[in-house]
């Protein structure tokens, strides 16, 4: 088992009490988050207006390194033994519950993380809770539920004044990234490698960005897709890494994008002005998309066969339909097969070809060489897992990361690079991306 070190930030208390009741919440969740909350405590998962808010540091683990998915798992095991829980709701995220961000790279200087909220309101088919968690000799707090369901956030509408600067590398110089990409797949290196870039963002005034704010914009936009914050991590994804619910795996694999309503130039020309072809369409007919997301479905198939029966890998996408974008999307199902958490099944999926390459390693050294940045927790696991081992981790995607400082942040967005990916089309894919972020941020208000 892999050593758990203290140096990194491991909190693992001698006692943990969890305790889980049904109440009543109605509205959004995200109101109950109190203002005076450090940013980087909130967690989130949330999906059509249902899922999970939280806040406050019960307990944590920052990992790093080759080893951050096991030594976080070793730590939930070692968690699990020491916590009381009172679970009068039953429902998957109730009890025993902890969320994660784990960074893309086993080099990155960024922690992966894990971490137990305080305080935690969840609601989904109809049915909300609490769970509170206390630590070693504490006390229960002395408040009832429905006395802090009923307190909300007055400011929750009200956006801090940013603004934003280049980022690694200026976009004006993406296509010779991509370029150099295209070089090196021209030449037999690798197949497929997915490059990001970052954009900067901080707050005009020096002040900590209030997250809730940014995450209410993304839920609303971005319904569809789970709004996440973890540990100063947030965005709203649209990809599914892995779930496992009582042994059912279900993973979405998205890979091959078209911006809605545009002509990127790598399309095909129109046939006729008067009846342009439908993008969806293009998206589904285009080659180098259909390769590129052929990639990502092997990458995924691949490294959730050992761990699953009865695994349906549907031959074809379909067309996934977000505000911006269309995406090729594959929705994968299975029975698992072993003991396996919803966490090691996503340290097992990660890093796939949605976001890193084919082959993974040359791809990865790819990456490190062309981006020139260390992408953090930008495209690494996000999600929770509960004391059975449950849980959601999606792909950490048109998200931003908060620095320390909790004043200023990048953002991120990247695209499959193939032999037939135009370097100029690829800069405007990763725009269209951003724009979740930029939008949530208010940057696209002038
Ligand atoms: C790497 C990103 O998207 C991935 C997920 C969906 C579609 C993708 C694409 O078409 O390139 C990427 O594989 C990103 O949003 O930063």
């Amino acid at each position: 088992m892999p050593s758990l070190d203290p140096a990194a930030g491991a909190e693992l208390p001698g006692r943990i009490r969890v305790r889980s009741e049904a109440v009543d919440v109605t509205g959004d969740l995200l109101a109950r988050i109190p203002d005076e909350v450090d940013p980087r405590d909130v967690v989130t998962w949330l999906r059509e207006g249902d899922g999970m808010v939280g806040w406050g540091r019960a307990a944590l683990v920052r990992t790093h390194g080759p080893d951050r998915f096991a030594q976080a798992e070793a730590w939930w095991d070692r968690l699990r033994t020491v916590a009381e829980v009172e679970d009068g709701v039953r429902v998957a995220g109730s009890g025993l519950v902890a969320f994660g961000s784990f960074a893309f790279a086993p080099g990155s200087a960024d922690r992966s993380v894990l971490t137990v909220p305080r305080v935690l309101i969840g609601r989904r088919d109809g049915m909300a809770w609490v769970t509170r968690v206390v630590v070693d000799d504490e006390p229960w707090p002395s408040d009832h539920p429905a006395q802090m369901l009923a307190r909300t956030n007055p400011r929750l509408g009200e956006l801090d004044p940013l603004v934003e600067t280049e980022g690694t590398v200026p976009a004006a110089r993406w296509p010779e990234v991509v370029g150099r990409a295209v070089g090196r797949i021209e030449a037999g290196e690798v197949d497929k490698v997915v490059l990001a870039r970052d954009v900067r963002v901080r707050h005009r005034e020096g002040h900590a960005v209030r997250v809730a704010p940014v995450l209410e914009r993304l839920e609303r936009r971005y319904a569809a897709t789970w709004t996440f914050a973890v540990d100063g991590l947030l965005g709203a994804t649209p990809e599914m890494l892995v779930r496992l619910q009582d042994g059912r795996v279900r993973s979405r694999v998205l890979a091959g994008t078209i911006r809605r309503g545009a002509h990127p130039q790598h399309a095909a020309p129109q046939v006729s002005h008067e009846h342009p072809v439908d993008p969806r369409l293009r998206l589904v007919s285009s080659e180098k998309d259909l390769e590129e997301h052929a990639y990502a479905v092997r990458s995924v198939a691949e490294a959730l066969a050992p761990h699953c029966t009865e695994l349906q890998v549907p031959a074809t996408p379909y067309v996934l339909e977000l505000p911006d974008v269309y995406h090729l999307a594959t929705d994968l199902t299975g029975r698992r097969a072993d003991g396996a958490t919803s966490l090691s099944l996503a340290a097992a999926l990660h890093p796939s070809a949605a976001v890193c390459g084919t082959p993974t390693e040359k791809a990865a050294a790819v990456i490190t060489e062309l981006e020139g940045m260390d992408r953090g927790r930008y495209s690494g696991p996000v999600g929770w897992l509960d004391g059975d081992g449950d849980g959601d981790w999606c792909i950490a995607l048109r998200c931003g990361e908060l620095a320390p400082d909790r004043g200023s942040m990048r953002i991120f967005a990247g695209g499959g690079i193939v032999a037939a990916s135009d370097p100029d089309a690829e800069l405007a894919e990763t725009e269209v991306k951003l724009t979740a972020m930029r939008h949530a941020l208010g940057l696209l208000e002038s």
